[in-house]
């Protein structure tokens, strides 16, 4: 869908020192957000994770500028959102799209009146709604109605509709956490092709590490209002500060299965003299070589892999092997600085 040249020099989204507090008569004041500072660029999939109540709804509604904020700055486009003219903060929402978990979708209107409904004539909506069908994959089901499509479908409508007026940025908040894995991976997939095909920004909101680790470039993770970590994805992954990024970081890895093994004496982890039990993770992306056919070539060593856990994460592998590794003590720590000259993580978890 054409739409007009956006700024590449322009951040999409600029927040600075932002501060929300909701003040209520009843139950005192509640700070939601505290000294938020984040950078959206255009083009980023920028991710915003937290656990619920951590204040990431707050933060996209001070974003479209359904919540005013108390103090800092919410820039969008270069804009001040705060104090922006009615007129104005119109055409920020039209510019901005948005979805949500529960879809939102109107239950009386089909699936072409729903996806129609934010353009003003008929006869946009009569030359755009077909595109945006074909855009998410519904070309077929115009006349259908909301409760006839399954969730996932209806989740490309609310897309469709969040698209109609050609927005340069996307909020998504949870917007696939009514959805199974597979419709998840789907829609996930699908706001990527979006992003490619038309260059738009992404601000998704979600408490699923596994979500920003599908599709997101840039993720700051959040807790009690506050940003406790930020970074580009593959470098928060690989090497997590925060003890709350560490732990969502471990919702998305099978390798801390090792940890139970050890502790249940399992015969997969059990050692004979000679053995070490060792886990090599990515920590950098510039890793190319094949590692594990090197250290058994070069020091002589067996090397078992018990499981391993590796995916692709901005173009390059992330993650790593637990492995079990027999032969003479020195052979094994010479591989062992080999590994770690190449910027391996390596953590000896039995020997
Ligand atoms: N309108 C409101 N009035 C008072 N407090 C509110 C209001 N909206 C949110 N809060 C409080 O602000 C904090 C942040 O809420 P928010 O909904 O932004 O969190 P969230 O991370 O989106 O959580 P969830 O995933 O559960 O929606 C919470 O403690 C919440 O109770």
């Amino acid at each position: 869908m054409e739409r007009e040249h956006v700024d590449t020099r322009i951040p999409a989204v600029e927040i600075s020192h932002l501060t929300k507090i909701y003040h209520s008569d009843d139950e005192g004041n509640k700070t939601a957000l505290s000294d938020i500072s984040l950078t959206v660029q255009p083009g980023d999939i920028y991710g915003i994770i937290g656990l619920s109540g951590a204040g990431k709804s707050t933060l996209v509604r001070c974003i479209n500028g359904l919540e005013g904020y108390d103090s800092g700055s919410v820039k969008v486009r270069g804009r001040e959102v705060k104090g922006l003219a009615p007129r104005d903060l119109r055409a920020l929402r039209q510019e901005t799209g948005m979805i949500f978990q529960h879809f939102n979708l109107m239950p009386s209107r089909t699936v072409a009146g729903n996806v129609g409904l934010p353009l003003r004539s008929r006869s946009d909506r009569r030359s755009r709604v077909p595109r945006l069908l074909d855009l998410v994959g519904l070309e077929d089901l115009a006349d259908r109605y909301p409760s006839e499509l399954s969730g996932g479908q209806q989740q490309r409508v609310a897309i469709a509709r969040a698209l109609a007026n050609s927005p340069d940025i996307l909020l998504s908040d949870e917007a696939t956490s009514a959805l199974d894995p597979t419709t998840t991976k789907s829609i996930l997939q699908l706001l990527r092709d979006l992003h490619d095909r038309l260059g738009i920004t992404i601000v998704l909101i979600t408490h699923e590490m596994s979500v920003v680790r599908q599709i997101c470039n840039k993720i700051a993770v959040i807790d009690h209002g506050t940003i406790v970590e930020r970074g580009r994805v593959f470098d928060v992954f690989a090497n997590p500060q925060a003890s709350l990024t560490r732990s969502f970081v471990s919702t998305t890895s099978n390798l801390d299965k090792v940890n139970d093994l050890i502790q249940q004496d399992s015969p997969l982890v059990r050692l004979e003299p000679g053995q070490m039990l060792l886990r090599m993770s990515y920590v950098t992306k510039e890793v190319s070589e094949a590692l594990v056919s090197r250290i058994s070539r070069i020091y002589d060593l067996d090397v078992n892999i018990i499981f391993g856990d590796i995916d692709v994460v901005e173009g390059a592998p992330l993650g790593g092997l637990v492995v079990r590794l027999s032969g003479r003590a020195d052979q094994i720590a010479g591989a062992l600085d080999y590994l770690r000259e190449r910027h391996i993580g390596i953590e000896v978890l039995k020997s």
